[in-house]
């Protein structure tokens, strides 16, 4: 009976679980832990009465012992970005605020899913998502740990050009590589659409491309701010794509996705190129780069690193 935990049933646990049960079929239970157990025990009440209308699953609350066999475990169990105070567009920090208070939330929960799960892939959603991987991975003394990295900023962008060319999203393909956050990388030299350069399709748009560029930048950078500041939360886009991760995990796709991943040439996690199925990230390579994409990845690298650093030190021994 495959299982799978959330950790951490928050407005990102529940978009979760409602996509777990809405996609179907991939696991067979689904056991929500949180801090707040009435929390927990009302979500997994609310999801419940949905089952009967879902491919079989059962949805409940439960203790980390009832983590015990989960074949994934999602932690979203955190701050984010409004209760950690992270919503300003000019602060070059973004969701690396959140790293103290979360990476001692991490430091309370990580032994305690690997004692009950030990062979589990755990996932990290919670930001800043790579750093807390660093963390996680340390925790748990294995490699099968990932962070859902720019997946979300990948799908942003391909959502944002499509708009500018005029073409349904799925049709187009654009990657964000590096941190999840300020840092991130979009490759504008291999997006496409079509097999064509965007680059060459929006210099038919009419606006300077460089403007387009800027702007498109923009909104993919602080979409998670947008969001907040309208609804509080950034929550269903993540839901869905936490959902698909878990089910590449489940089914080994071996999915070619832009998620995060220890590497060990940067000596940290972040996101490139990440082949995604059984066991987690089993390979990973860099795409195609310019050369000012490339450097951008350095900067984000050196980002990622001081960053992991913050994140280590709440361990006892600092590293
Ligand atoms: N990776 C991404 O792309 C992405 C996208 C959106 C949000 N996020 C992040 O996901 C996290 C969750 O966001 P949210 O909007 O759901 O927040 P939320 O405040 O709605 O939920 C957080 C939940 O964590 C629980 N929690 C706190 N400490 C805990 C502990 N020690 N043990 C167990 N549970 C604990 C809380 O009780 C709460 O239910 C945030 O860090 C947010 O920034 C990441």
């Amino acid at each position: 009976m495959v299982k799978v935990g959330v950790v951490g049933v928050g407005a990102v646990g529940a978009a979760t679980v409602l996509s777990l049960i809405e996609r179907g079929g991939m696991c067979r239970e689904i056991v929500l832990v949180d801090l707040d157990s009435r929390r927990a025990a009302g979500v997994a009440a609310d999801m419940r009465y949905a089952t009967p209308l879902a491919p079989t699953v059962e949805v409940r609350a439960g203790g980390y012992d009832d983590l015990a066999g989960a074949a994934v475990v999602i932690i979203t169990a955190g701050l984010n970005e409004k209760s950690g105070g992270a919503t300003d567009r000019s602060d070059p920090e973004g969701r690396r605020r959140l790293i103290g208070a979360n990476a001692e939330i991490y430091a309370g929960i990580v032994p305690r899913v690997v004692a009950a799960a030990p062979e589990a892939v755990l996932m990290v959603v919670t930001d800043p998502p790579d750093p807390l991987a660093v963390l996680t991975r340390r925790l748990a003394g294995h490699d099968r740990v990932f962070s859902t990295g720019t997946l979300i900023d990948s799908l942003r962008f391909r959502v944002h050009l499509a708009d500018r060319l005029k073409v349904r999203p799925r049709d187009v393909q654009a990657m964000v590589v590096g941190e999840h956050g300020t840092s991130e990388v979009l490759l504008w030299s291999s997006a496409s659409a079509g097999g064509t350069p965007v680059l060459d399709l929006l210099a038919r748009c009419g606006e300077p491309v460089d403007l387009i560029r800027r702007e498109i930048e923009d909104d993919i950078r602080f979409a998670n701010i947008t969001i907040i500041e309208g609804t509080g939360a950034s929550q269903y886009g993540i839901g869905v794509v936490s959902a698909l991760l878990v089910e590449a995990v489940l089914r080994d796709e071996r999915a070619v996705l832009p998620v995060a991943a220890y590497y060990p040439p940067y000596e940290t996690t972040l996101s490139l190129v990440s082949v995604l199925g059984a066991g987690g990230v089993q390979q990973m390579f860099e795409p195609a780069m310019s050369e000012d994409e490339r450097a951008g990845l350095e900067r984000s690298v050196v980002a990622l690193r001081e960053a992991a650093e913050r994140a280590l030190a709440v361990l006892p021994d600092g590293a």
